[in-house]
């Protein structure tokens, strides 16, 4: 029963009579059990909550990280289990004494706890140990690897703003460790000392310091950090450059080019695309090399169109799809190409079918104004996404790529599936008005049997690997 100021608990006892008139009277009685209902709440928040935080303690801690893994074997996704301890609680505790600790830890639990999702579980272990475990963080390890450290990350920034206590101003670094998990195959308390074993490392490390425990993870996770900040200067320290890779008709002669991003470390040396880009496109530094990437190969494009031979060359730009869907994405091709002076018939701009399908709507409005100015644009990778030709027949493409996975898997099985499929892509986009390039071919036999279905075009180390600029030319010459 809700009181105008208070919620009552009543527990009533009766005994039915029935009546000479066949009647039913209960008669008994009404207890208030108020009391023993708060008593039982009081054991239940002191058997499974931490008395001076309200957080789940260890043994409510073991309820869900057994939930959390059984969880994850289920959805087949990874989570992890981050181990905190404050970097200098001992002193200040010791210092400032007991009762300010205390008010401190309530903060940082309330900190703490705004920092996750519900879904995850805040814990206080015990004194300044706090360990937080967290649900859902992807299906591969890289996300997973990502995601727990951008929580981490989010959670030292959140400690690290001051907290006013008793004319106190008092700014919290932590060291965390990360141990990731899925499925039910690790014990709990092999989990929990993994965790706790990387906090350890990374208090060793120095303050406010992040470690998982898998030291591959680490190393990869390091790397990682080294690179990403590394390819913030690489603009400026002309470390980018584009290569070339030639496409060729059916007679051989080069039609045009796939303007493909390298980055020559100045240690590491040349970094493939597919370790750096993926770095690019998570942080938004994609966007500036992106548009580095459209004005060079506009530039380029140019130089081309000026002279006979190579003027009917087209060239191809790769673009990623946080570039895409900036807002200001059409304007940005055609102020490079109107820069460099180049005539936008020559251009064409690579999308795959994942990037089209994010939103359709806002995809198809981009591709018909890059059309409006004559920019081409390609289905980059088909045959790898979904494939729709229901979607390629709706959306207005003047090309279609057909993978290299596809194109190499069709090699090996002669008359297989694959080379249906390909035939079938092949027919549909010639009644569509595109036309089909077919990319990593590698052998003459791949040439010979997609020239004989139709395709149009071909690219592949058979006919070249990706080249730098002034060995393109040169081959162009020799060519002549
Ligand atoms: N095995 C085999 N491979 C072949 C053959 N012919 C070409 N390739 C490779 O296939 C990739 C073709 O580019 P992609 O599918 O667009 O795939 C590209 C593209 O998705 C991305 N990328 C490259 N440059 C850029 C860029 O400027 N912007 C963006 N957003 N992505 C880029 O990185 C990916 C990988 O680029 P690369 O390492 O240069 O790898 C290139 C090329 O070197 C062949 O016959 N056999």
């Amino acid at each position: 029963m809700q009181l105008s100021d208070r919620e009552l608990w009543l527990a009533a006892n009766s005994i039915p009579e029935r009546q000479d008139n066949g009647s039913i009277i209960w008669s008994g009685f009404i207890t208030d059990i108020s009391d023993k209902k708060q008593a039982e709440a009081r054991i239940h928040q002191l058997a499974f909550y931490d008395e001076l935080t309200g957080l789940p303690n260890r043994r409510l801690f073991a309820d869900r990280m057994r939930q959390a893994l059984v969880a994850s074997a289920r959805h087949q996704v990874y989570g992890a289990l981050l181990y905190m301890d404050l970097d200098d609680f001992k002193s200040l505790n010791d210092t400032l004494g007991h009762s300010f600790g205390d008010t401190l830890l309530r903060n940082l639990a309330e900190i703490i706890t705004r920092n996750f999702r519900e879904t995850d579980t805040v814990s206080r272990l015990g004194g300044d140990e706090f360990v937080m475990i967290l649900n859902d963080l992807g299906t591969s390890e890289e996300a997973a690897t990502k995601n727990a450290h951008q929580m981490a990350e989010s959670l030292l920034e959140a400690l690290s703003k001051p907290i006013y206590l008793k004319n106190h101003q008092y700014k919290c670094e932590a060291s965390i460790g990360i141990a990731l998990f899925k499925g039910v195959g690790q014990p709990q308390e092999e989990l929990l000392k993994r965790a706790d074993t990387a906090m350890y490392e990374a208090k060793s490390a120095g303050r406010s310091v992040i470690r998982f425990h898998d030291s591959e993870v680490q190393s990869v996770l390091a790397q990682r950090f080294r690179l990403e900040s590394q390819l913030r200067q690489a603009v400026e320290r002309q470390e980018l450059s584009l290569a070339y890779q030639k496409q060729v008709g059916l007679d051989g002669g080069a039609t045009g080019v796939e303007a493909l991003l390298r980055w020559q470390h100045p240690e590491q040396g040349n970094i493939p695309p597919s370790e750096f880009i993926p770095i690019a496109e998570s942080n938004g530094l994609i966007v500036p090399l992106g548009l580095w990437v459209l004005e060079t190969a506009c530039q380029q494009l140019a130089l081309w169109q000026s002279m006979p031979e190579t003027q009917h060359m087209r060239v191809s730009v790769n673009v990623s799809s946080k570039q895409f869907y900036q807002p200001d994405f059409v304007e940005s091709v055609v102020r490079a190409l109107q820069q460099a002076k180049s005539a936008p018939t020559g251009l064409c701009i690579e999308v795959t079918e994942s990037m089209v399908l994010d939103d359709l709507d806002n995809a198809m409005a981009k591709m018909q104004a890059l059309r409006v100015y004559g920019i081409q644009i390609s289905m980059d990778d088909f045959g790898t996404g979904y494939s729709s030709m229901a979607y390629l027949s709706r959306l207005p493409f003047d090309e279609v790529k057909i993978d290299k996975s596809f194109v190499q898997m069709a090699d090996t099985r002669e008359n297989s599936n694959e080379w249906i499929i390909i035939e079938t892509i092949i027919t549909m986009a010639h009644k569509l008005n595109m036309h089909v390039v077919a990319e990593g071919i590698e052998t003459l036999r791949q040439h010979e049997l997609l020239a004989a279905m139709g395709c149009d075009y071909f690219q592949g180390f058979y006919f070249s690997r990706p080249v730098d600029l002034d060995t393109f030319n040169h081959s162009l010459q020799s060519m002549r």
